[in-house]
């Protein structure tokens, strides 16, 4: 190993080129608080790279010494080569998106004009950062009637998308994200965050993403940075071996008891088998001699899209869509191992619905099966590492 790559290794690089370099970087406060302790770190070009630790930790300061509004007390930060340290604060943060926890949006300004705030001070003409903003509204999922309203007149989770429109205004290469989800309520920072994934598909930015909740960290990073109080680097790697592998029991205390169940989300369900499941249309529910299965028949729509179960205990009682027994959440094929278990442990008979793309009913998954799936997969890594070994 080059000496190099080995310092590469140390500082938890991949080996891919790094977009933005910390080298031995600390920052100490006024009374001696240490936010951040000598931290070497390289964060990789066109991937989510996610700090993620307790109260107090350094994250915040650390993401704020990339765009410099928080000077390094010593240590140098290197973007795309170059010491940020000697490039001027102002160009600097033009080049990189910034999206905070409470949207940071201009509250007297129109969500159009947010967003076009920064491409109007690079010097793009209002009519093409007008039109450029959007077609962002767009790409954040929002209507384009929205870009007339004030941020006070949005939600919050629709705030939160123009703040990352307007992060991305400007088309920067870098975007840093501070707890930009955290104040909305799960079912919306959920959306978001598959909304945050579908973007990075199509805009592969290097994005730095600071979250004290490890599930999101988890979900969104290609490389999880936890960080540990007094500002020290604790682990910082790929999510799943974060959570196959913590290196001490402060990272293993701060990624939770149900590590081992979160990480079967990254392990792919190809291999659950996938069996029939008897089917009844919903309008054929209103005739009670439509027969039903032997114990659990699912009510499906006429496209055959899932709508609930039928027990045939209650056949009786049930006679139009609105007396289904609620179906659990939907495994789609190639779906995670943990999608799979999930889908048949929150169906009430038990029986995981399996769907196509378009969310036709392919059949019915079993826990038993996806576990011996799980043991499966335990042994043969049981054996590869043996074969190491030796
Ligand atoms: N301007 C400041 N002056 C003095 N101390 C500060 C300042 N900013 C942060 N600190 C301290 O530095 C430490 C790290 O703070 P930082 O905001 O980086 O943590 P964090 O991990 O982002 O925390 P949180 O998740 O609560 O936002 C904390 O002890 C904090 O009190």
């Amino acid at each position: 190993m080059t000496g190099e790559a080995s310092a590469l290794r140390a500082a938890g690089g991949t080996g891919s080129e790094a977009m933005i370099s910390f080298r031995n970087v600390s920052k100490h406060y006024g009374g001696g608080t240490a936010a951040v302790e000598n931290l070497s770190m390289d964060i990789d070009r066109g991937a989510i790279t996610v700090l993620v630790g307790p109260s107090g930790c350094g994250k915040t300061t650390s993401l704020r010494m990339i765009n410099r509004m928080v000077e390094p007390t010593s240590g140098s930060i290197l973007v795309d080569g170059q010491d940020i340290a000697a490039q001027r604060a102002s160009e600097l943060r033009r080049s990189m998106g910034y999206v905070m926890q409470s949207s940071g949006l201009l509250p007297h300004r129109t969500v159009l004009d947010n967003i076009t705030t920064v491409p109007r001070l690079n010097g793009v003409s209002k009519p093409e950062a007008r039109k450029r903003a959007a077609e962002l509204l767009d790409v954040v999922g929002l209507a384009s009637a929205l870009g007339k309203r004030y941020p006070g007149q949005l939600s919050g989770g629709q705030q939160q998308r123009v703040g990352v429109a307007r992060a991305l205004a400007a088309d920067p290469p870098i975007l840093l994200m501070d707890e930009p989800f955290s104040a909305v309520d799960p079912v919306v920072r959920h959306e978001l965050q598959e909304e945050l994934l579908r973007l990075q598909r199509d805009l592969a930015k290097t994005i730095v993403f600071v979250t004290h909740d490890i599930d999101e960290a988890t979900v969104l990073g290609d490389r999880v940075a936890v960080f540990a109080t007094g500002g020290r680097l604790a682990q910082y790697a790929a999510p799943e071996e974060i959570l196959r592998a913590p290196v001490d029991d402060f990272v293993a205390g701060f990624v939770g008891r149900d590590r081992g169940f979160r990480r079967l989300s990254f392990q792919a369900g190809d291999g659950v088998p996938i069996h029939p499941v008897e089917t009844i249309r919903v309008h054929l529910l209103a005739d009670p001699d439509t027969p039903v299965g032997s114990s659990w028949t699912l009510a499906v729509d006429d496209d055959g899209r899932p709508q609930g179960w039928v027990p045939q205990a209650k056949r009786e009682e049930i006679r139009s869509g609105t007396d289904l027994v609620p179906g659990g959440s939907l495994y789609r094929r190639g779906d995670s191992l943990r999608r799979a278990l999930d889908a048949a442990l929150s169906a009430p008979s038990g029986l995981g619905v399996a769907v196509d793309d378009d969310g036709r009913v392919i059949g019915v998954v079993q826990a038993a099966e996806v576990l011996e799936l799980i043991e499966e997969a335990r042994l043969d890594r049981g054996r590869a590492d043996h074969n190491t070994a030796v």
